[in-house]
């Protein structure tokens, strides 16, 4: 396992969280603090704050992504936004297909499929999320489960593009509840995605970068990135605090 033939990522997703006022002062905070980042930094902020962000993060080692983007180019679609406006706003990676869009607004494998190609033919890096339910994991379905979701988000997508695509794996039962997987649950299931990236796309599953997500901090990132197969992680809750968000990239910068 070669972990250097992939980028290691570290990336916030704030959620629905932050006005433009906290956005301002966290980049302000963060910026000095991340000059010798040996991670891509990404912090994927709410749609309101992008305009801010886009500012605010000016000359800092990040990136910034959005969380949700529409597969179609434009139109009548009250509410959503595109991947030109993303990409118009600065944003560079998108998260697509986060358990609590799949949960609350009817997010299918097949809306996922849509979207993972719009964001990759309009330039955004996709960051896919995959992962089981709690009463998945007690049936034992989580490696079907898992394997289900990526081939099915992956659908006519060939070897070129699925290398720019980033994956995490968020086990929901781990989400907001300060309850980790273990860094060998969370090694089992992404070596087990990386099997199924390789039994569509062979070799190039080996530069395909594999995020944990769910309940990941400042206390235990340092374990799970150590880990053969995670390249990083997908941060909620600890992303919103500079000091707690920097702990995590360090830790996967230790690891490069
Ligand atoms: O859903 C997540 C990131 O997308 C994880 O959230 P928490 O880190 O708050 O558990």
């Amino acid at each position: 396992m070669n972990k250097s033939l992939r980028p290691a990522i570290i990336a916030g997703n704030w959620k629905m969280n932050k006005l433009s006022m906290d956005t301002m002062s966290f980049f302000y905070d963060l910026k000095p603090l991340i000059k010798e980042a040996k991670c891509d930094v990404v912090v994927c902020v709410p749609f309101t704050d992008i305009a801010t962000a886009a500012v605010a993060s000016k000359g800092a080692k990040c990136k910034l992504g959005a969380q949700n983007c529409h597969f179609e180019p434009k139109g009548a679609f009250t509410g959503e936004v595109s991947v030109d406006m993303l990409r118009d706003a600065q944003v560079e990676y998108v998260i697509i297909g986060h358990s609590e869009r799949r949960q609350y607004f009817a997010e299918t494998d097949e809306t996922v499929n849509k979207k993972l190609k719009a964001a990759l033919a309009g330039g955004l890096i996709p960051i896919l999320c995959v992962g089981e339910s709690l009463e998945q994991r007690e049936n034992g379905e989580t490696l079907a489960l898992l394997e289900s979701q990526i081939k099915k988000a992956y659908e006519g997508i060939d070897a070129k593009d699925a290398k720019k695509i980033v994956v995490a794996y968020e086990p929901i039962w781990a989400i907001g509840t300060g309850k980790t997987a273990t860094a060998d649950e969370a090694e089992e299931a992404i070596a087990h995605i990386r099997g199924v990236l390789a039994s569509l796309y062979g070799d190039t599953a080996q530069n395909i970068s594999i995020l944990y997500g769910g309940s990941m901090n400042a206390k235990n990132a340092a374990e799970l990135v150590a880990k053969p197969n995670i390249d990083g992680g997908l941060i909620g809750g600890a992303s919103l605090v500079v000091d707690d968000f920097v702990t995590i990239i360090n830790a996967a910068s230790a690891q490069n």
